[in-house]
């Protein structure tokens, strides 16, 4: 579902805070709204869903005027995040998310279903997590708990105000790996409120930079950050945006070669030591086992053991290039293994790939 603003304005008094904004929030695409505090972002939001009335212009979600929608049903259409506070106090995890479920008379078995898989997707194990109160968890499981509530009755739109912000850089990350993918499962069109940059640059599809109650700039992310419009846009991409462009790129977008692998119970040595590869890949009953560097297998001693000289490190292929990097320089490699979620390997990634992906601007 698209979501379009036409000449959209908000007045408070005589003070503009959204100020004539022309924009499309295109379908199943992660739209990011940032800029200074103050710059209009939340009201934005809260016009989309008519928790605050527009002044004039029109918001149009799949060619239909808000105003020819019941707003009981806008609602309904739109999952709603926010930071923190979204929980009630006094209900279980399993009742907090079954709020609108109930409201529109969902059956309690289909309701079960979906509280259970819901929280499945966002990581949070049922069976120990439905009867607690949102006290009992952490800031992190209470944010989950929060994405797993605004998609409740599978909206199309999901509207998220720094859902995030209240939650430490460390946890902050997981929430937003786990958050991606999600989408990648659920293709909402999302309309997504930070003040965090590298947020934005890793979370957004698509950016709008706001100043003052006006666009500043819209576009791809890497549009936005390849070709900043002016001074402000800079400033609010900060100094290294290029190098932030890391956290939108994706490993799996940069794979080098899908590679041959080698089941670690039939190894043949004298084979592997004639691949081209920097790495030798071994799999067992078809999943990633573990690999060996090539050179390496010169130095293999007598015995031949190859668990001496194998590495079990690996990439997820929906992890960024900058969690890439990051795992490479650690593990003390140029060239890594990349599977997918159900461990099998689909490519290797090595520095020259990731470094060619990022020089080619993403493309
Ligand atoms: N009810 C209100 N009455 C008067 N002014 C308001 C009201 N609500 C918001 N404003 C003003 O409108 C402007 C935009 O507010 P808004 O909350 O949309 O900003 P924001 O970009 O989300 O900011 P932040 O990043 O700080 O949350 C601000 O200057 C704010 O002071």
């Amino acid at each position: 579902m698209s979501i379009q603003l036409k000449n959209l304005k908000k007045n408070y008094n005589d003070f503009t805070a959204v100020n004539n904004i022309n924009l499309e929030f295109q379908d199943k695409k992660l739209s990011v709204l940032i800029g200074p505090s103050g710059c209009g972002k939340t009201t934005i939001l809260k016009m989309l869903n008519r928790l605050i009335e527009r002044t004039s212009g029109d918001i149009i979600i799949d060619g239909k005027s808000i105003d020819n929608i019941n707003t009981i049903d806008l609602r309904r259409s739109m999952g709603y995040v926010i930071q923190e506070i979204g929980l009630f106090p006094h209900m279980t995890v399993f009742d907090n998310i079954a709020v609108v479920p109930r409201l529109l008379k969902w059956d309690e078995a289909k309701i079960k279903n979906r509280v259970y898989e819901l929280l499945d997707m966002v990581n949070l194990d049922p069976s120990i997590n439905a009867k607690k109160y949102p006290a009992q968890l952490s800031g992190g499981q209470r944010q989950r708990v929060g994405v797993a509530r605004g998609l409740a009755a599978d909206p199309n739109i999901l509207l998220m105000d720094e859902p995030f912000g209240a939650i430490d850089p460390i946890n902050r990350e997981t929430l937003q790996d786990g958050f991606l993918e999600i989408q990648e499962k659920i293709q909402k069109t999302i309309v997504f409120v930070t003040h965090d940059i590298r947020e934005a640059i890793k979370l957004g599809d698509r950016i709008v930079i706001l100043n003052q109650g006006k666009v500043e700039q819209e576009g791809s992310t890497l549009e936005v950050v390849k070709n900043p419009k002016n001074q402000f846009v800079r400033n609010i991409l900060g100094e290294d945006s290029e190098f932030k462009t890391l956290e939108f790129l994706k490993v799996s977008d940069s794979l080098s070669e899908i590679p041959k692998t080698y089941d670690v119970d039939k190894f043949d040595l004298e084979k592997a030591k004639q691949e081209d590869s920097k790495i030798i890949i071994l799999t067992k009953n078809d999943k990633f086992f573990g690999f060996v560097e090539n050179r390496g297998l010169n130095n293999l001693g007598d015995n031949k053991n190859l668990k001496s000289i194998m590495k079990t490190y690996k990439l997820k292929n929906h992890l960024s290039l900058f969690d890439a990097l990051n795992i490479m320089l650690r593990a003390g490699v140029s060239t890594l293994p990349v599977v997918d979620n159900d461990n099998k390997v689909v490519g290797i990634i090595d520095f020259s790939s990731i470094f060619k992906k990022i020089n080619s601007g993403g493309e």
